[in-house]
């Protein structure tokens, strides 16, 4: 299966406890806008490069589209439609005012300059353009750009249409960027963790944890966990993994890591095979890289009871059913990494409004958001039992599913379920 059949999978299984009609189905499945661009640029040698850039603009039905940028080789049409699709239900499920997207290039930046990153991402901004922009489609960071990238992207747009740091979020800080939001997403994952443990009547004080990926999302996690006494004792990078069950010092090996460019060697720690990361003993599993990292061939091996996605897509619809029969608590994407979109909201809110708000009180509305989708979701788990995924697409797909019968003349595809 594609992770498209793996959202479409998730999505439908809410939507039959829902007992939505299959038009209503197809009106929420199908994206507005699908965008594919040829990027022709030259590298720093004077030869030509071609690159595929896709933007694919899920739904617009409860705001703005909203979604991240990925610089990947895997990255492709289906790709981006999955993961656009995922936004949609993300947004809805923190109740932020946004619909989704998402897109990327189809190029492998660790062969590429910085020089030939800024050609190829500002033609990019100049294909795409005119289907962007602060009230229509707001790209941010995901895996292979950051912040750098993305002030790239607000100045390119700005010189057609005027400054607009709208119409982008996760920039630097000193270029209109949100105090907080660097570090948002893997706090966000902090507080899905806090609040599923509690469920549990367990502290992260008594977890340990492993993390599959150290960028952006897994060392922010591994970090702000271990500050809250969580004791993280293995994670892996694309090179490799490395252990250590007295608790690996993560801030220590973020310093290697920003001086070696990865977690191998850390001399706090002995080494692992990369992928027995997902199967390693420890209480909670992050996967924090990219998707489908835990499939049928390794799902029954996993020794974590908890697995909160920090990563999109990161465990396929069969996997997943067997994490759960198995007793794993699977705390699903569209819920655990959404700390990134709503710090991004809170950029976007302040960029439209020329204000800028104290890093404490990003913390402070992130944390409430969060805790709040959490528990709603972990409640309506409880009521219906159903697992926390389902409970979070139910969630959503009522969300999604109001706002666009109220913007189409389709009310009467509405079920019951869907009002109360
Ligand atoms: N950035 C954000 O705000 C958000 C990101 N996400 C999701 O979180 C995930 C990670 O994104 P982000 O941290 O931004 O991306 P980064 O590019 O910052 O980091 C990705 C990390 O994953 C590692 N990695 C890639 N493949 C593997 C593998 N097979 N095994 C182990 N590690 C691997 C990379 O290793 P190496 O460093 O060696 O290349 C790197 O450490 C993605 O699924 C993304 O969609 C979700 C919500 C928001
Ligand atoms: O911050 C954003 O707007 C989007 C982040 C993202 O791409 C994601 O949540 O997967």
């Amino acid at each position: 299966m594609m992770m498209l059949d793996n959202v479409s999978f998730f999505f439908n299984r809410a939507a039959d406890h829902l007992g939505l009609d299959e038009k209503l189905r197809t009106i929420l499945l199908t994206p507005n806008r699908v965008v594919r661009v040829e990027i022709v640029t030259e590298s720093d040698s004077g030869d030509l490069m071609h690159h595929l850039g896709f933007r694919v603009q899920h739904s617009s039905a409860r705001g703005p589209m909203k979604g991240g940028l990925r610089y990947h080789p895997s990255m492709d049409e289906e790709h981006a439609a999955s993961l656009a699709s995922l936004m949609t239900w993300k947004t809805a499920v923190v109740d932020i005012p946004y619909g989704g997207a998402k897109g990327g290039i189809n190029c492998d930046p660790s062969k590429l300059s910085e020089t030939e990153l800024y050609r190829i991402t500002t033609t990019f901004v100049e294909l795409i353009k005119e289907v962007i922009g602060p009230t229509i489609d707001i790209p941010a960071p995901d895996v292979n750009t950051n912040a750098t990238v993305m002030g790239w992207i607000m100045d390119e747009y700005s010189k057609f249409y005027g400054f607009s740091p709208g119409v982008v979020t996760g920039k630097p800080v000193d270029l209109f960027g949100s105090l907080g939001r660097e570090e948002a997403t893997g706090r966000g994952v902090m507080y899905a963790l806090e609040e599923c443990l509690k469920d549990q009547n367990r502290k992260l004080e008594d977890v340990s944890v492993a993390i599959q990926g150290f960028g952006n999302v897994g060392s922010n996690a591994a970090r702000l966990i271990a500050q809250r006494g969580g004791k993280i004792v293995a994670i892996s990078d694309i090179q490799g993994g490395i252990a250590n069950n007295d608790g690996l010092d993560v801030p220590a090996l973020i310093d290697w890591v920003n001086s070696n460019g990865s977690v191998q060697n850390f001399p706090g720690a002995h080494a692992i095979d990369g992928n027995e990361i997902i199967v390693y003993k420890a209480d909670v599993l992050i996967p924090a890289a990219l998707e489908e990292a835990i499939t049928t061939e390794n799902a029954g091996r996993v020794q974590a009871t908890i697995v909160i996605e920090a990563a999109n897509g990161p465990v396929t619809c069969k996997a997943h059913d067997m994490l759960v029969q198995q007793g794993v608590t699977v705390v699903p994407d569209i819920l655990a990494n959404a700390g990134g979109v709503t710090a991004s909201y809170f950029e976007w809110s302040q960029n439209i409004q020329q204000f800028r708000w104290d890093e404490s009180r990003v913390v402070e509305e992130l944390e409430k958001v969060m805790r709040r989708a959490y528990r709603n979701v972990a409640d309506l788990a409880l009521r219906d039992d159903i697992d926390l995924r389902t409970a979070a697409f139910v969630l959503a797909i009522k969300r999604v599913a109001r706002t666009t019968t109220l913007r189409r003349a389709v009310s009467h595809l509405l079920p019951a379920s869907l009002l109360e």
